[in-house]
C-alpha cells in the first residue's frame, strides 16, 4: 500500500479577483481567504468537506479537490498514495472570487506534494490554467500578489507583480450565488474591432498602471466593454456601483471574476467609510443583503506546512 509520504502536510491556497475590469481572462490578484487541505496518510482514501460552506460538495473521490490531486497523479504519471484528505474553506462558493480555482490549485498542489513534487512550479500553474480554462485565477492563487497571464500552446506565460504601495480591496460580496459557467453562458461569441481596441488598450494600460504604482490611471484603465455590460442584468446593483464608486473614494471598480463580488480599489492610506456607506445603499437600493469588507492583497500564493 502506498502512502501520501512519512508525515501530514496542510496546504493553503488564497481566493482570488480576475478580471480587474478589462482583463477578461488574462489579470487577476490574490486575496486573503483560504481554502486548506489537510492530507494525512492512511492505508484508505477518505474525504472530508468541513464546515457550512463545503456542505453541498461530495465527501468521495469526487469531490473538485481530489479530483485534482488525481489530476496532478496522472501529470506525474503516478498513483495516488491513500490519505484522509480534509478539506475547509473561508471562501465563498460562487461569489466571483474564485473558490474553484483555489480548490483546483490546492488539490494539484497537494497531490504534488503527496509524491514528492514531480511538477514544477510552472507545470502545476499550466496544468492548473489548462484544467480551468483560464490562467486569470489560478496564477494569484498560485502565485500571490496581482498576476498578468496568458495560456497558449506553448504553456502559460506570466508575469507576477507585488501589488503597489498603499493600494487597498473593498468587496462587497453579495448573499446570492451565481456559477461561473452561468455568468460566462451570457457573454456574446464575437465583438466589433472597436470593442477589442477597447479592450486590448485598457488591459495593457491597467497592466502598466499597477507595474508603476500609477493608482490615478485604475478609474480609466478599469473600463470594460468585453463582459460587465452583459453580466450586468445577472448582478443587480452592479451598473451604479460602477457608475458611483469612484465619486465614493473608490479608485476603481468592477466586476469581480464572475461575479455577483464587485471590487473596489481603495487607498490605504484613506477612510473606507464613505465607500462602504454608498455600496450598504446600492445593495439595499435592490433589495439586496451581503457583506462589505476591506481586505489587503495578498503577496502569498500557495502554501505548504509539513509537520508541526
Ligand atoms: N473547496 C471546495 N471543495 C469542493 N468543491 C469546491 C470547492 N470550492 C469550490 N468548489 C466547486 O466550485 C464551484 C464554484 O465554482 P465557480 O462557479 O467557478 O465559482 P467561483 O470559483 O467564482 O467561486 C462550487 O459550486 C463547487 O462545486
Ligand atoms: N475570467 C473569468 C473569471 C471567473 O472568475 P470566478 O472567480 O467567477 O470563477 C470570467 O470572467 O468568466
Amino acid at each position: 500500500m502506498r502512502e501520501a509520504g512519512d508525515t501530514a502536510f496542510t496546504v493553503r491556497a488564497p481566493a482570488s479577483s480576475a478580471n480587474l475590469g478589462p482583463g477578461f481572462d488574462s489579470l487577476g490578484l490574490s486575496l486573503p481567504l483560504f481554502t486548506t487541505v489537510t492530507v494525512t496518510p492512511q492505508a484508505v482514501a477518505e474525504v472530508v468537506p468541513l464546515g457550512p460552506e463545503l456542505a453541498g460538495t461530495p465527501a468521495d473521490e469526487g469531490n473538485y479537490v481530489y479530483q485534482a490531486m488525481l489530476l496532478a497523479a496522472r501529470q506525474a504519471g503516478r498513483g495516488l498514495p491513500s490519505a484522509r484528505v480534509e478539506i475547509q474553506t473561508e471562501i465563498p462558493l460562487a461569489r466571483g472570487l474564485g473558490s474553484s480555482a483555489a480548490a483546483l490549485v490546492a488539490g494539484i498542489v497537494a497531490g504534488n506534494e503527496a509524491l514528492g513534487r514531480p511538477l514544477s512550479e510552472a507545470e502545476v500553474l499550466d496544468l492548473a490554467a489548462r484544467e480551468e480554462g483560464h490562467p486569470d485565477n489560478v496564477a494569484p492563487a498560485l502565485l500571490g500578489g496581482i498576476v498578468v497571464a496568458t495560456l497558449d500552446r506553448l504553456g502559460t506565460h506570466h508575469v507576477r507583480l507585488d501589488p503597489p504601495p498603499h493600494l487597498g480591496v473593498t468587496v462587497l460580496i453579495p448573499d446570492f450565488e451565481l456559477s461561473t459557467s452561468r455568468a460566462r453562458g451570457v457573454l456574446p461569441g464575437e465583438y466589433s474591432r472597436a470593442d477589442a481596441v477597447h479592450a486590448l488598450s485598457h488591459a495593457a494600460l491597467l497592466a502598466a498602471a499597477f507595474a508603476q504604482g500609477r493608482l490615478d490611471l485604475l478609474r480609466h484603465a478599469m473600463q470594460d466593454r468585453l463582459h460587465q455590460n452583459w453580466r450586468a442584468p445577472l448582478v443587480p446593483g452592479l451598473s451604479d456601483i460602477l457608475e458611483g464608486a469612484t465619486g465614493h473614494g473608490a479608485l476603481g471598480a468592477a466586476l469581480s471574476g464572475a461575479g455577483p463580488t464587485v471590487l473596489c480599489f481603495h487607498d490605504a492610506r484613506e477612510e473606507t467609510a464613505g465607500l462602504h456607506a454608498f455600496l450598504h445603499g446600492v445593495m439595499e437600493a435592490h433589495g439586496l443583503t451581503g457583506r462589505v469588507l476591506d481586505l489587503p492583497i495578498q503577496t502569498e500564493g500557495t502554501v505548504v506546512q509539513r509537520g508541526g
